[in-house]
């Protein structure tokens, strides 16, 4: 399979290290990118191609990855135009763009159809990414298969029928892995002012979210079960849950998920607007 990535930034990278080497050798993943470090760090570690031309890299390509951001993508779609017009066989467009609207992306595409819009997330970059799709109309089942293979060498994919739900996915796994970073990077803090060095605070704090992370991915209870197992009426993890809920944090993250797919909206309503 060849696949084309317009863009080679982190994302593009976080699928790069699933996809070559699996679905497709290195070499017959074909990046465009103007920046000539992210394609030659692509090129040393998994043996992409670097792309001459944007015309190079989507010839006979399978799959058309759209991995710019979200304000670069109408300006890099537009020389894929002639390119698509003359395509032998139509590709898949597969676009990771937080906001960007198929209908917005389809018109910028000269009116092509065969787009599934899609919002992965960053541990991709070891196997373990989860991804929301959607596609529109002009989708074969074949291109949704190219879709789900392409996303599945990465982590697990979830389908949508509705692409207004895409911006939700965005904001609780797209954004999400800021989230619990953010979450470790306090619990590290609460680490060292309490008396262990940064060290010891990291150690803990990341092994805590991986195995409490992989013991509810595991397990057949729910995880407000796994929670109330860990916390003794009266015992310290009840105080530190009440401090939580005297603070607001549950409705403060509620509210930052919400931000966030209140943003992709937004961006895909003001990207879209200005024809
Ligand atoms: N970083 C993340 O966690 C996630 C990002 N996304 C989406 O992925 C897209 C890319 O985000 P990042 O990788 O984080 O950004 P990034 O800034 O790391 O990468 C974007 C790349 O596009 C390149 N570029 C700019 N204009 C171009 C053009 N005309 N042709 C080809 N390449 C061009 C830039 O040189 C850069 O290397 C965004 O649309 C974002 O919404 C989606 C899910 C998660
Ligand atoms: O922050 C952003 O806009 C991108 C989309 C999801 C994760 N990162």
């Amino acid at each position: 399979m060849k696949i084309a990535f317009i863009g080679g930034g982190n994302m593009a990278a976080a699928l790069i290290a699933g996809l070559a080497g699996k679905v497709t050798p290195g070499a017959g993943i074909h990046v465009v990118d103007p920046s000539p470090a992210a394609l030659e760090a692509l090129h040393a570690r998994h043996g992409v191609t670097t792309a001459a031309s944007i015309d190079a890299a989507v010839t006979g390509a399978e799959v058309i990855v759209l991995a710019v951001k979200p304000q670069s993508m109408r300006e890099a779609v537009a020389p894929l135009v002639p390119l698509l017009a003359g395509a032998a066989h139509a590709p898949l467009v597969l676009s990771i763009a937080a906001g960007i609207r198929s209908a917005d992306l389809s018109r910028w595409l000269g009116g092509y159809g065969a787009i599934v819009r899609c919002m992965p997330n960053t541990p991709a970059l070891i196997g373990m990414g989860i991804s929301g799709l959607v596609a529109s109309g002009g989708v074969t089942e074949a291109q949704r298969l190219a879709a789900d293979q392409v996303l599945r060498a990465v982590g697990g994919t979830v389908w949508l029928d509705d692409e207004a739900k895409i911006d939700a996915v965005t904001g609780v796994s797209g954004s999400g892995p800021a989230y619990v970073f953010y979450f470790i990077e306090a619990m590290q803090q609460a680490a060292v002012e309490l008396g262990l060095t940064a060290e010891q605070g990291i150690e803990l704090a990341r092994a805590t979210f991986s195995g409490a992370a992989e013991l509810a991915a595991r397990s057949d209870e729910p995880v407000n079960v796994l929670r109330e197992r860990v916390t003794s009426t009266g015992g310290t993890t009840y105080a530190a849950l009440t401090s939580m809920e005297e603070s607001g944090v549950k409705a403060a993250i509620v509210t930052a998920v919400k931000a966030a797919a209140a943003r992709g909206r937004e961006l895909g309503e003001q990207l879209g607007r200005d024809d």
